[in-house]
């Protein structure tokens, strides 16, 4: 299971952005914003889990709704399992996300505020905005603009392994997820009725190619003096080459 750093927006996360680093995943084909049949499908996934797990939990009569700018962000990394991470945060009834990645804080952000908040679910006073657009995590110019819209604002960083965060009440659970094994991963089910789990898309459980044990060693020779200068900003030693 992947991990959460999370963090605030006034916690500066520069040293993350080496220069080099300024938008240098933009260009790469974007599954979850990119039009066609990839969008189709998480569109499709937005309205099924929307219809079948969400509102589900949700009470139609409660208190007048507002759309309210984020509260927390899912700023990456890249296929860290993002969409999965906020498709489970959204089973929550205090929490409301925004399906598609609006890019606001890299690609849009001269269409100003209102253009993000409208974006946003509306929601109920005490519930968490969220939105997760993973690109935010290599573009230099975000974390500023980010602190710009509030300095408090929670920023969520897939890592290795899960946390406890946004001090959430213990509603989710076990019976909220059936794991998968030719998927390789849990996928989301209704606790009640006996509905089929509805796994994320053929976007997310790609094969991976094997890669060569020489290319694999060079790469953890690479990272690894940027791994640990990460160590010791987190405080928390991830292992990650580590292992075998
Ligand atoms: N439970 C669950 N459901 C769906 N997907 C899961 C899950 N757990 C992990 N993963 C893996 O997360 C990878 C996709 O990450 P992201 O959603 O962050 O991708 S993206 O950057 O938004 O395109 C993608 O990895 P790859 O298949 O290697 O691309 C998914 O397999």
């Amino acid at each position: 299971m992947p991990s959460l750093m999370v963090s605030t927006a006034s916690n500066s996360l520069d040293p993350l952005f080496g220069a080099s680093s300024r938008d240098v995943l933009n260009n790469e084909s974007d599954l979850d914003s990119r039009g066609g049949e990839d969008w189709d499908e998480i569109r499709s996934e937005q309205r099924t889990l929307d219809n079948n797990v969400v509102s589900s939990l949700f009470n139609e009569s409660g208190p007048v709704e507002s759309k309210k700018l984020p509260q927390a962000i899912i700023i990456g990394v890249k296929k860290g399992g993002t969409r999965a991470l906020l498709e489970f945060l959204r089973v929550h009834p205090d929490i409301r996300a925004v399906g598609a990645e609006p890019h606001f804080f890299d690609r849009n952000y001269d269409k100003g505020l209102e253009w993000y908040r409208d974006r946003m679910p509306e929601t109920q006073e005490g519930q968490i905005t969220m939105e997760k657009t993973p690109s935010y995590y290599v573009t230099k110019d975000v974390p500023a603009r980010i602190h710009t819209m509030s300095p408090d604002t929670r920023l969520i960083v897939v890592m290795t392994r899960v946390q406890d965060f946004l001090g959430l009440r213990r509603v989710v659970g076990h019976k909220h997820f059936h794991f998968n094994p030719a998927k390789g991963f849990p996928c989301l089910k209704r606790p009640e009725g006996n509905s089929k789990p509805h796994c994320l898309g053929k976007t997310k459980g790609r094969i991976h190619p094997n890669i060569d044990p020489e290319v694999v060693q060079k790469l953890r020779d690479f990272y690894q003096p940027f791994n640990r200068r990460f160590y010791q900003m987190t405080g928390h030693d991830f292992g990650w080459g580590s292992w075998s």
